[in-house]
């Protein structure tokens, strides 16, 4: 979008100031998928003036937000704003849908784009607000939602943005990306991007618009395995100092990942990527960073969240980034270090000593210069 001056409707233009959006806002918007975050995104849009049409598996889930205008099982003391209706009638959400929102867990994502196949109106956009790399092919999520669904421009919805925390108002931003050949034989103020940005704006939620998908994905993944290995060595007792190493040099990992893929290094420093690991990596409000403190209290897995069966993407994303990175020859060591904590049975307070005994390397990473550690040279 560079040197374009685009607007939100109800303002002056200003000739002269580029990257500003001007879009149509859609007027009806499905959102797929009733947990915490699918309810929190329906109530940012319907705040925004969208028609939003909530659709989930349950119907007994369906039928009591209706009836008390909240969603009780997921986000308790967040009312509902007017302009939602829940249905578990997943033809009828999709009926007149300008564009979906997909917010149902990441493993869940191709049985989802089976189900909603015969039911899509022709060429909508969809946007992925679930964050991961699929396992079995390692390929970004909306990779495989291209493979299933062809034909509808796929973007991504990404930032630093807790359910609860959005769906109470707290305001806070996110970054809204789909490639630039959805885009390019469009009028710029027809692009899905600026469209669902414009659509998705409210007091409390400020969308910003990209181009790199790439970027924003890989952001989304890594950040939930650097979340749990921030977890990890809180729970181990470790202190600030190393949270905040970690989430440095965790955001040096997802820009030799997105840069390698071909995404931009400076998405990552973004809200996709570097916000929403800030974000992740501060409070046990994250599943993730909480899945973290407490196997480094050396609770096990079943253990954890008292036995329920919590979303925690950082778990399969911990497998499918490394098995990625070691295929592509990228080196994410703190990644392998969550991976062989969770997957190899490694000792927790090992792995994490050993991450620190690494030999020495220049910051930014250049790969040809690494000089060994001061212990490795004592060995010879
Ligand atoms: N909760 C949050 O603060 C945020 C979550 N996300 C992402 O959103 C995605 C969803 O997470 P949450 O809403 O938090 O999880 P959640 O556990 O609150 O809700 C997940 C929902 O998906 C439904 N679901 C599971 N499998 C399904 C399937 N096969 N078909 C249809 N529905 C299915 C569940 O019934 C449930 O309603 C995850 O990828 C997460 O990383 C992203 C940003 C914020
Ligand atoms: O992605 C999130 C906030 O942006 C939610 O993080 P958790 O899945 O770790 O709770």
């Amino acid at each position: 979008m560079d040197g374009q001056t685009l607007r939100l409707p109800d303002q002056p233009r200003e000739p002269g100031r580029p990257g500003i959006v001007y879009a149509r806002p859609y007027t009806r918007i499905a959102v797929l998928g009733m947990g915490s975050w699918g309810t929190a995104l329906a109530s940012v849009a319907a705040a925004s003036g969208r028609e939003v049409r909530l659709w989930g598996r349950r119907e007994d889930l369906a039928q009591r937000m209706r009836e008390t205008g909240r969603n009780d099982d997921y986000l308790p003391d967040t009312p509902l704003p007017d302009g939602i209706e829940p249905t578990s009638d997943l033809a009828h959400a999709l009926d007149g849908a300008e564009a979906v929102l997909i917010v149902t867990p990441s493993s869940s994502l191709r049985e989802m784009c089976g189900v909603m196949r015969p039911l899509l109106p022709q060429g909508i956009p969809l946007a992925l607000c679930c964050k991961g790399i699929e396992r079995r092919t390692g390929y970004l999520l909306s990779h495989a939602v291209e493979e299933e669904l062809p034909g509808h421009p796929v973007g991504a919805l990404s930032g630093p943005t807790f359910a609860r925390e959005t769906a109470l108002g707290h305001p806070t931003a996110a970054t809204i990306a789909f490639e630039f050949r959805y885009t390019d034989r469009l009028a710029p103020d027809d692009s899905p991007a600026a469209r669902l940005s414009v659509s998705m704006s409210c007091p409390s939620f400020r969308p910003y618009m990209s181009d790199d998908l790439v970027g924003v994905e890989v952001g989304g993944a890594v950040k939930n395995v650097i979340a749990i290995a921030c977890g990890m060595m809180t729970g181990a007792g470790y202190a600030e100092n190393t949270r905040a190493a970690l989430i440095t040099r965790g955001i040096d990992e997802m820009k030799v990942l997105a840069e390698a893929l071909g995404g931009k290094r400076e998405t990552v420093t973004g809200l996709s990527g570097a916000g929403d690991l800030t974000l992740t990596c501060s409070s046990t409000t994250s599943r993730n960073m909480s899945l973290g403190v407490q196997l480094g209290e050396g609770k096990s897995r079943a253990e954890c969240f008292d036995g329920r069966d919590v979303v925690v993407e950082g778990e399969i994303s911990a497998a499918s980034v490394i098995e990625l990175a070691r295929r592509i020859g990228v080196s994410m060591p703190i990644c392998e270090a969550v991976h062989a904590i969770l997957y190899d049975g490694a000792d927790l307070n090992q792995t994490f000593t050993d991450l620190w005994a690494r030999p020495i390397e220049s910051e930014p990473r250049a790969l040809e210069i690494e000089l060994a550690h001061p212990s490795a040279m004592t060995e010879s």
